[in-house]
């Protein structure tokens, strides 16, 4: 299988996806732990892929979404953005309604 491939049947075969460096238990950087916080918040059930054991997968998410950093996330196949992103999103509350509307498991209300 190729690496785009790959990368396709994981997103599109998990409801939320994240790309980053370390595991959601033990982020290995500050930005991926940012990602990782916020779904620890909202109580998401995601699939994190670890980069830093793949530099094949560390390049060709790069490619697969024309993005050039990590992390990346994805929710229905879609990619969502950054740490950045990710993080204005859960401020303003955009986040949780496109998990809602998704459908995909957000455990309560959690607020900043
Ligand atoms: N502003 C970025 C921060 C992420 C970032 O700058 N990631 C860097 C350092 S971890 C990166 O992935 N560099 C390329 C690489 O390490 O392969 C965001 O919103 O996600
Ligand atoms: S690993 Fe150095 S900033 Fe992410």
């Amino acid at each position: 299988m190729s690496i785009h491939d790959f990368i396709d049947s994981q997103v599109k075969s998990n409801d939320v996806v994240v790309f980053m460096k370390g595991t959601p238990q033990f982020p290995m950087c500050g930005f991926s732990g940012q990602v990782a916080h916020i779904m620890g918040l909202l109580g998401v059930d995601y699939k994190g892929i670890n980069v830093l054991d793949s530099d094949e997968i560390r390049q060709g998410i790069k490619e697969y979404t024309n993005w050039p950093t990590i992390p990346q996330v994805f929710v229905k196949g879609e990619f969502v953005g950054g740490c950045d992103i990710v993080r204005e999103m859960y401020q303003s509350g955009e986040l949780q309604t496109l998990l809602e509307e998704q459908g995909v498991v957000v455990a309560g209300r959690a607020t900043a």
